[in-house]
């Protein structure tokens, strides 16, 4: 604890003497001890030995000399007013006379003084002398200001400000703390918390202080705290700064003072990092393999020191799990991954065989499709599958917003740019997905005006905000969706040509349900999990066989209708079966596609005499990628035969196809 020893010229003021002592150990706490002294009480020869002297004016100086033991630690005690207060007198009308009252006549001129330095010269300022307090001169005063000191009010006085206490001025704490060698870091807080009510006449130290302290937080909190271990060291390899996580891998002392890294690790390990490339598989330590990182720290040309960063595999995990879920925070995440793409038909297959290709890549992508096909599902699952997986994923439907808050939402814009804006501006998406990707779902929907202001952000990569004259520039992938057809659209002069051809660099076309049926059924069984079963054939039939012009998120709808109530919705059930007009040859993936296939086999391949064998289906089957073994074939065949779909002949006479076999292919 240090001691700061407070010297007044006399003890007359007590209450202000309390109150400065008190403000003093609330800012320093326990860091300090505070002794008042009365240079007009010392005993002769009495000498003060203290960390800190603060004099309450210079004069005292001279008296002082022989009684402190170090006259380079004094600090001279300035005062301040609240902020508060401040506001009120600058309200004061210009040119208006105003008294200043204090308990003597030069504490009265001090704070004249300080009124003046925090720039309240609207108004004249004049000393009152308590001990003149009849002076007629004071008479015609109607308005005073006084810290405090309202007893020495005179009557004729109408209004009085009562600033209250003066505060210890900012600069004076901050050269106590110097000349104290208190740890900022400790008293801070209390320091920030006490400046901030205050009025500060040197604006520049004080706004500089308060950037400094939210430098210093964020150093703290970020670097400090960070799950990497990190070493500042200077060109000698000795240490300079090193966070929690290194202080505890090298069990370095909180406050150590700089020593060398080749004391807190083996010779071998040392030498390898003061190689120039660290070793790519990383160095041990205590048993765990660190990647390490160094940069030097210049000066023009000159090496001042490095910057030494240490991170094991689970660290490296750590901080991707952390951001990612700060990114879920703020919902900029993509949920999905092409794992999740329900599908066994052939056309998925090469779509999500492109769209994996295509992921790897920064290339522009145009998803087109019917609404509900899953193309904000692909969106998701190619920034998931890109390397741009841990950055954002920002998703925004451009036909639901209105096109002026569209501009603004893609763009961002500038403080005060328009009425409505908020103060300190907007960053955009392009802006909050940079590092990550950006859908523009219903792409085909944007405004002419949007249509070229997107057309210059995928020609230069820069965006420019609304208000601002500055080009930013962005790294963001750009994926795009639409269910309108964009060259037509162009045909018609709805959609910019140049702008289609920079979207559709890569194009990835999802098919409507109904032209990739096989997909049908092993969509609803995972949309309904063990209820599948209850589903009956017929029901099975009906779901393969309708339209569905919602796409997935139809049949998602109908999955959760048939969950909650058990039967299929109305509208379905009365649908008429239409007639396909589709020439499926993907590989069907339930026993429903399957009889269908075996059905179209036994039509395609019997004549008129002779049915088709067994054997032979099996063939036709295995061609078509369908596996399903003998026994299991039998089986399917004798339940087509109960439905009257097939005859199974004995002996050469085969399997042959029925009127209503037939009839069940026309209208499947
Ligand atoms: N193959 C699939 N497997 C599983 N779920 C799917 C599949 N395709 C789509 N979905 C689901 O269907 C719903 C609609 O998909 P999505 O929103 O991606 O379609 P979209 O084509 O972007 O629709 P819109 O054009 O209306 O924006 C979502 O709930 C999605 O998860």
């Amino acid at each position: 604890m240090k001691k700061v020893a407070v010297i007044y010229k006399n003890s007359d003021n007590q209450e202000v003497i309390k109150y400065l002592k008190n403000n003093l150990e609330k800012i320093f706490e326990n860091y300090i001890i505070v002794e008042n002294h009365y240079l007009d009480e010392l005993p002769s020869n009495f000498k003060i030995h203290a960390d800190a002297y603060i004099i309450t004016d210079e004069t005292m100086l001279y008296p002082l000399k022989e009684r402190i033991t170090n006259y380079n630690n004094i600090v001279t005690m300035y005062r301040s007013i609240k902020k508060q207060k401040l506001y009120e007198i600058s309200n004061i009308p210009s040119n208006t006379n105003v008294l200043i009252i204090n308990d003597t006549y030069e504490t009265s001129v001090q704070t004249l003084c300080s009124l003046y330095e925090l720039g309240m010269g609207h108004i004249n300022l004049v000393p009152f002398d308590p001990s003149d307090a009849d002076n007629p001169q004071y008479k015609d005063f109607k308005i005073c200001i006084t810290p405090n000191e309202v007893h020495l009010v005179p009557e004729y006085i109408q209004k009085t400000i009562n600033i209250g206490y003066r505060e210890i001025s900012f600069e004076t704490l901050m050269r106590l703390m110097i000349r104290l060698e208190l740890d900022f870091e400790l008293t801070n807080r209390n320091l920030v918390r006490h400046i901030k009510s205050i009025a500060e006449p040197n604006i520049y130290i004080y706004n500089n202080y308060l950037n400094n302290f939210v430098k210093n937080y964020v150093f703290d909190s970020v670097i400090n705290d960070s799950p990497t271990a990190l070493i500042i060291t200077n060109e000698k390899y000795h240490i300079l700064f090193s966070n929690n996580k290194a202080k505890e891998m090298f069990n370095l002392k909180s406050k150590s003072a700089v020593i060398p890294l080749s004391n807190i690790m083996e010779s071998d390990k040392f030498a390898e990092i003061q190689e120039e490339t660290m070793p790519k598989d990383g160095i041990i330590f205590n048993g765990i393999q660190y990647f390490i990182e160094k940069k030097p720290i210049m000066l023009i040309d000159e090496i001042m020191g490095y910057h030494i960063i240490l991170q094991n595999e689970k660290d490296i995990r750590d901080i991707e799990i952390n951001a990612k879920k700060m990114l879920e925070k703020k919902g900029l995440v993509a949920k999905y991954n092409f794992s999740d793409i329900i599908h066994v038909s052939r056309k998925m297959k090469e779509c999500i065989n492109t769209a994996k290709t295509v992921a790897l890549t920064d290339h522009t992508v145009l998803i087109t499709g019917e609404s509900g096909t899953g193309k904000e599902l692909m969106a998701q699952s190619i920034h998931n599958y890109s390397d741009r997986k841990n950055m954002s994923f920002v998703a925004i439907n451009c036909a639901a917003i209105p096109e002026s808050l569209l501009e603004s939402e893609l763009f961002g814009y500038e403080s005060g740019s328009f009425t409505g804006a908020k103060r300190n501006g907007k960053l955009g998406l392009f802006e909050q997905a940079n590092g990550g990707s950006i859908f523009l779902d219903e792409i085909g929907d944007i405004s002419p005006n949007l249509q070229s202001r997107l057309l210059r952000v995928l020609q230069e990569r820069q965006i420019m905000r609304i208000g601002s004259n500055r080009m930013i520039s962005i790294d963001t992938r750009i994926l795009a969706a639409t269910n309108k057809d964009l060259l037509s659209e162009v045909e018609k002069g709805n959609f910019r040509r140049d702008l289609f051809y920079r979207l559709n660099v890569i194009s990835i076309c999802i098919e409507p349900l109904r032209n990739r049926r096989e997909d049908i059924l092993p969509l609803i069984s995972s949309f309904l999990g063990a209820k599948y079963n209850h589903l009956n054939d017929s029901n099975k039939n009906l779901l393969y066989t309708y339209s569905w012009p919602g796409n997935i998120r139809e049949l998602e709808n109908t999955a959760i209708h048939y969950n909650t109530l058990s039967t299929l919705p109305k509208y379905l059930l009365n649908t008429p079966i239409t007639p396909l007009t589709i020439n499926n040859t993907d590989k069907p993936a339930d026993s429903v596609c399957i009889e269908m296939e075996i059905l179209k086999i036994i039509m395609e391949n019997s004549q008129c005499f002779h049915g088709i064998g067994r054997l032979q289906i099996n063939n036709y089957l295995k061609s078509l990628q369908i596996k399903i073994g003998d026994a299991n074939l039998r089986n399917i065949l004798q339940n087509l035969q109960e439905r009257d779909l097939i005859t199974i002949g004995k002996g050469r006479n085969g399997t042959k196809i029925t009127k209503l076999g037939i009839q069940k292919i026309k209208y499947f």
